[in-house]
């Protein structure tokens, strides 16, 4: 009996010549560098941007030595003598006349106070005790030198470098800016970028009533949309292509100019109906096509020269599992280049699996969703979703993060180590 002819049950076969995932990554961070202008933004709009120079402390932090709590200051060599002194004077937060105290004496002071001259330590009010007339305290042995005071400089020292360039500001990164006193702060300008979707069969959602079989509700403009906000980027939507070559390629062209990135999603294998790959080979210089990655695969990357410079060009596929796994690992690092900043490799834990996949192929790597359990062992242990259809959302809503099987892996047992990605690390 004849075997028969054996069909290719797998699009992933030919994997040999991709590129592989660590090459991709090398050649995001190798090739690209950041093509936006800088820019002075108010504080108060700065979070998130990615900041454009050093930001060094014109003066020290805090400005003067000061107390950390509500009590009563004093120089700890008169204390160590005779611990009831006298009280002479009072400094309130925000006071800012210089007070000296002298030999035996304390001043009743507030947190926040700057400390007289003459004292260098504090006393909590709670472990003082008053005179009836209010006169002496007398404060009870066991201090430290210095005990509650707070160091002029102690958080950031004049002439310090604070914050190094390139970081995505953060709330605490923004309030040692202001506690410098900086109202501005310089950082690289919003990389605009322009997203569109490539497919007959999609239709927005809110029309196409009565749907009809062969429609696709667009999902992946409304996923890029919520991604952007993850990233300081400013989005310009140029809605559902028709699969049609002049169409594609004279919005690809147009919004090149205007943009310094496009990012399309479907279309982007080799189908008659695909026109991504071709009207980027027409317009500009492909870097990387099909990488040896799942989902993903026929993701596509390139440069389009305009009389603007050059615009970067990311084509995904059209799956939605494939747009937000490409999106996160190669476009999400690729633009935080492009926009001035420092891709990270995300945090990996490895941990063990819970699931159990007999066969997977090898020069490829897998991204699957899961997510983490605690098991009644109180062992934390990776679940993945049952279904890998790269169609299937539910499965990315379901998820924590992803799974990540390298490229040598051809089984995973139950309790074998594998990479679990949280999508917090992405921002997510
Ligand atoms: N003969 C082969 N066919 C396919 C292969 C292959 O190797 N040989 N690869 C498969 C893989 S893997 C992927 S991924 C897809 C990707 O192809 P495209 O990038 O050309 O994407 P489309 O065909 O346009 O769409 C794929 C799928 O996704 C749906 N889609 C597209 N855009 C959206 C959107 N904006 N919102 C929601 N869903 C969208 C579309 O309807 C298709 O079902 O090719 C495989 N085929
Ligand atoms: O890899 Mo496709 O990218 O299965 O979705």
């Amino acid at each position: 009996m004849s075997a028969g002819r054996r069909l290719l049950d797998d699009c992933f076969l030919h994997d040999r010549d991709r590129m592989r995932h660590s090459e991709v990554l090398a050649l995001i961070s190798e090739r690209l560098s950041p093509i936006v202008p800088t820019e002075l933004v108010p504080l108060r709009e700065a979070a998130g941007r990615i900041l454009a120079e050093q930001i060094a402390a014109p003066r020290d932090v805090p400005f003067s030595d000061n107390s950390a709590v509500d009590g009563y200051a004093f120089a700890y060599a008169d204390y160590f003598k005779r611990n009831t002194l006298g009280i002479r004077t009072r400094i309130a937060a925000g006071d800012l006349a210089p007070v000296e105290i002298g030999k035996g004496e304390a001043a009743r002071i507030f947190t926040g106070a700057a400390m007289p001259t003459g004292a260098d330590t504090v006393a909590m009010q709670e472990d003082c005790e008053l005179s009836e007339d209010g006169s002496t305290v007398t404060v009870p042995k066991g201090l430290k030198p210095g005990a509650n005071r707070r160091r002029a400089g102690e958080d950031v020292a004049q002439g310090s470098i604070a914050i190094e360039p390139c970081v995505r500001l953060r709330a605490q990164d923004l309030a040692a800016i202001a506690s410098f006193g900086f109202d501005q702060v310089p950082v690289y300008r919003r990389l605009r970028i322009a997203v569109l979707s490539t497919g007959n069969e999609l239709v927005e959602p809110g029309s196409a009533d009565p749907f009809q079989p062969g429609l696709v509700f667009d999902s992946n403009r409304t996923m890029l949309a919520a991604l952007a906000e993850t990233l300081p980027i400013e989005i310009t939507d140029l809605g559902i292509l028709k699969d049609d070559a002049s169409l594609i390629a004279r919005t690809i062209e147009d919004a090149a100019g205007k943009h310094d990135v496009i990012l399309s999603t479907g279309g982007a294998s080799r189908g008659e109906e695909d026109h991504v790959v071709t009207t980027l080979d027409s317009l500009g210089k492909r870097h990387l096509w099909q990488i040896a990655v799942k989902p993903g695969r026929p993701m596509v990357v390139g440069q389009i020269p305009t009389d603007q410079g050059d615009c970067v060009f990311f084509g995904l596929p059209g799956n939605p599992v494939a747009v937000l796994v490409c999106f996160l690992l190669y476009v999400r690092p690729a633009l935080t280049i492009l926009g001035g900043g420092q891709a990270l490799e995300p945090v990996r834990y490895q941990l063990p699996a819970a699931f159990h996949i007999a066969r997977k192929k090898t020069d490829r790597r897998e991204f699957l969703r899961g997510w983490l359990a605690i098991g009644p062992d109180g062992i934390t242990r990776i679940e993945k979703f049952p279904r890998d259809g790269s169609g299937l959302i539910t499965g990315l809503r379901q998820a924590t993060g992803l799974i990540e099987l390298d490229e040598a892996v051809n089984e995973v047992r139950e309790g074998d180590r594998v990479a679990f990605i949280p999508f917090n690390e992405f921002g997510l």
